[in-house]
This record gives C-alpha cells, structure tokens and sequence, in this order.
C-alpha cells in the first residue's frame, strides 16, 4: 500500500502521505496552489464528492433529517460564544477587512509595496470561517423554543478551515464536512450515536474501504487542553472510523461520531419537549478523506472501480 518513492540522490525519500499526494498533483485530480492543504479539484474528484454525498443523503435518509445549508462563514458573536477559541485556538480563522479612507488606502498598498505586514490597516469583521459544519446550526434551533417530542436530526454540510497545513492530503486547510447532528434526550442522543457506529461501519463496507473503529479525543490545545481530551476518552465521547489513506501505520478519521453531552445546550438554550436541557451529538463525515481514501483504495479511475462499490456511491 505504501507508495515508496525513489528520491533522486542527496534528497529525503517522501513520507507515504506526502507521496500520495504527489500522486494526486500528478494525476491532476488535486489542483496545486502553492499552499500546503488548499487545492483545486477535478470534475473527476468532483464526481465522487457528488456521489459520496448522495449516497449519505441516502443512508440517513431513515432518520428524516431536516436539511440545511450555511455558507461557510459564522458570526463572530455565535464563534466567540460556542467556546471554539477555548479548545482550538490554533485551528480558528478569523476574517479581516480593509475598512478605511484613500489615505488609510495609499497607505497601505505603500506598506505592501515596501514587503511590509499592512494587517494594521485590516479590522476584524463581524464573521469568522465555519471550523465545523454544525455550529451554525445550535443557535438557530435554539431560538425556535423548545424541540418537540422526540427531538430533531438536522443534516448539515460545509466547507471548513482548519489552520493546519500539511503535505499529507488528507489534512486540508479547508474541506468539506457532512453532519448529521441529533438534538433530544440523553437516550435518544447515545442511541442515534450507537446506530451510527454500525451504519458507519456497514457502508464503509459496501464501499470497500478497510477501517478500525477507534476511541479518540479532540484536537485540545495546550496543557489544559491534556485534561479535556483524557476527559473525552474517558466517557467516550468520541469514536473515529481510521482508515488507511496516505499511510498504513498512521489511518486517517474519514468519520467520527460523537457525543457532546449538554456542550452547546449550555451555551444556546436547548431544551426538550419536556423542558430539560437537550443533549446533542452527531455523526460527522469528511468528505474530501472519504474521495481520497475511495482513490487510494480503487484507482484514480471510478468508471472502473469494483461494480459493488459503484453500487453502493452512484446508487
Ligand atoms: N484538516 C482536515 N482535512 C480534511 N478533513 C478533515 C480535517 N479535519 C477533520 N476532517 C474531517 O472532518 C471529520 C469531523 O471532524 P472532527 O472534528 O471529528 O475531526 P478531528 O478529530 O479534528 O480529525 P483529526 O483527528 O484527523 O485531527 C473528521 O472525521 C475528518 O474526516
Ligand atoms: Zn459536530
């Protein structure tokens, strides 16, 4: 599975991730710009993404979620409030904008000229870019008032940035995320999480794809950051699907379902029919990991790919 490359002499073999996507440049169905982990995509790429996405459209289909689609951008105000710089403050991105007269302006284009930092002429703007597809979507259920019996599953989908570069492809500055996110009882959140973990796995399975279902833990920052991830593990929280992509030793989370317990119903006044605080939890699927893990695994040619796998993406 490893891609072992023979380096010219004097220079470092690539590692297996980086080879991988050399491949992908190579086969044009990334399309470099000159940043680690922001490309371009293919018609190809595009076509499994399409088809990735149906086909999940498909497999929650039983849970009647309701549908809704945010640009990849929150306010700021919902950002600060959800606690995300608390966790990951390495991962955030925030926006900036020019907001001054023509002098603020002949200024800066003099400052950028000189090859100097003009991010003094750039305020912050009242957004910031969506770092998980859900997050919108907590204070909007919220000031709908109290959920009716039973609950909700609300299916989302995004673009993200995570600021994280990287030469593996599979670890994006910004990607595309699918959720579907259950809002209810306690019960009703760990059963939907339960289900998933075997619906997760049986798909994952039509579409050929070898996985391990492992516990794991949030990307925390710092030593607080220690404490909330053992935290996690703990009363597991959080399961991964690993999956090997760029490398065999090191699988990469293409979907992972998590509990969130009463995390966003504390920050945003979820409530169940009953009153009580909602409980939320959600299966989360990258859908950029999942194309490039279905590449690695079939070829770069999907007309050709195994009639059972074909089956289970185009339908
Ligand atoms: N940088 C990224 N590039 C591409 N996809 C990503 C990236 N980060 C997360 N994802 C996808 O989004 C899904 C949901 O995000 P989640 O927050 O659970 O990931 P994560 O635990 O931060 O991932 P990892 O453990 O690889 O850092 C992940 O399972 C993964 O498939
Ligand atoms: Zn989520």
């Amino acid at each position: 599975m490893t891609h072992e490359t023979l380096a010219p002499e004097g220079e470092t073999p690539l590692s297996p991730a980086a080879a991988y996507r050399a491949a992908l440049l190579d086969a044009g169905l990334l399309i470099p710009t000159g940043v680690d982990g922001l490309y371009g995509r293919s018609e190809t790429y595009e076509q499994v993404v399409t088809a990735l996405e149906q086909s999940i459209t498909r497999l929650s289909a039983a849970d009647r979620p309701e549908q809704m689609r945010f640009p990849p951008l929150l306010s700021r105000q919902d950002f600060l409030a959800s606690g995300y710089l608390k966790g990951f403050p390495h991962l955030a991105g925030t926006i900036s904008c020019f907001c001054g007269n023509e002098a603020d302006h002949r200024r800066m284009l003099a400052c950028i000229g000189e090859g100097e930092d003009f991010s003094q002429f750039q305020q912050p703007a009242d957004v910031v870019v969506t770092p998980a597809a859900c997050y919108p979507i907590y204070p909007v259920i919220a000031r709908r008032g109290p959920l009716q019996a039973g609950g909700l599953v609300v299916d989302v989908s995004s673009w993200c940035f995570r600021h994280e570069p990287s030469v593996d492809p599979c670890r994006m500055q910004m990607f595309r995320m699918r959720e579907n996110v259950r809002i209810g009882t306690p019960d009703e959140v760990v059963a939907f999480r339960n289900r998933w973990l075997e619906r997760g796995a049986a798909w994952l399975e039509r579409l050929g794809l070898p996985f391990e279902a492992a516990l794991a833990n949030d990307p925390f920052f710092g030593r607080a950051g220690k404490l909330m991830a053992d935290g996690q593990r703990d009363q597991e929280l959080k399961f991964e699907m690993l999956v090997p992509v760029g490398s065999v030793e090191e699988p990469t989370a293409c979907m992972s379902c998590n509990l969130h317990m009463t995390h966003f119903s504390e920050i945003w006044p979820l409530t169940t029919a009953d009153g009580a605080m909602a409980h939320t939890g959600c299966v989360a699927f990258g859908i950029d990991r999942l194309t490039l893990a279905l590449f690695r695994h079939h070829g770069f040619t999907p007309t050709s790919w195994p009639a059972a796998v074909r089956a289970a993406l185009f339908g």
